[in-house]
């Protein structure tokens, strides 16, 4: 069986116009990832772990490189390639990102959020129903806060209707970006469990995290990004 990704060569840079200048994000990134696995990216504040995972991601186009991911639908593609098209369906069905930044929409309920990552698959309402009352008890999203705006949410709340939202899709691919960071320690205890659950249940993952410890035994192969090396 092929590798569920595989980055080569990937290279990203910017254009800084104010400045007149290019900034390299990142070069030469190369790392294999295989289903059901588990890689944790680190390097120092930076040295471009975010730009890795939104080139996976699309939310910014890779200049250089490949990144062949083996997809349900449309078998091996390149992300860098890709048109927009087909890199929504992969979102909407595929490939799942979380941060702890929260995209609220206006006058939308926690729960509504979760249905509306299932419906967008083109499932129907009742299942829809169901599936945002499984995933927000799962993650343990406090039933009060169900029916409430998440902008004001906390942190914690923020992070785990986030995954809620994601793992509803059941993505083959899950991106998991600096997740903990705002968290007390309980919480990333919490974070840290449903990443467990995930890699239990067969999710391939890609993550980044400030603290290593949080990282301790987690992982299956760690990225550094400055030695260009998998550990
Ligand atoms: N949209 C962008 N426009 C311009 N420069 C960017 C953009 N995104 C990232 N960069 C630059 O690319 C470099 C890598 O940033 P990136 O956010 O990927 O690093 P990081 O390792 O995730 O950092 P941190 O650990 O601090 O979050 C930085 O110098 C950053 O300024």
């Amino acid at each position: 069986m092929p590798p569920l990704l595989e980055v080569k060569g990937l290279g990203k840079s910017f254009t800084i116009h104010h400045l007149n200048k290019i900034m390299q994000a990142v070069q030469n990134i190369e790392f294999t990832l295989n289903e059901g696995e588990f890689i944790g990216i680190v390097g120092k504040s930076g040295s471009g772990k975010s730009t890795v995972l939104k080139s996976i991601y699309r939310t910014y186009l890779p200049e250089k490189g490949e990144v062949l991911y083996r997809s349900d639908k449309f078998g091996i593609v390149d992300l860098a390639q890709l048109s927009e098209r087909e890199v929504l369906y992969l979102r909407k069905h595929e490939i799942g990102y979380v941060s702890q930044f929260l995209n609220v929409m206006p006058r939308t309920t926690a729960r509504e959020l979760v249905e509306q990552s299932v419906i967008e698959m083109g499932k129907p309402e009742e299942e829809a129903r169901q599936a945002a009352i499984d995933a927000l008890s799962h993650f343990e999203l406090d039933p009060e806060l169900w029916d409430s705006y998440p902008n004001t949410f906390s942190g914690g709340q923020k992070l785990r209707l986030n995954i809620a939202c994601a793992i509803v899709k059941n993505p083959r691919l899950l991106l998991l970006d600096e997740p903990t960071a705002s968290l007390d320690d309980a919480s990333k205890l919490k974070v840290r469990e449903v990443i467990e659950r995930l890699k239990a249940d067969g999710t391939t993952l890609i993550g980044i995290f400030h603290d290593l410890e949080f990282m301790d035994g987690l992982c299956d192969k760690v990225y550094d990004l400055q030695e260009k090396t998998l550990v």
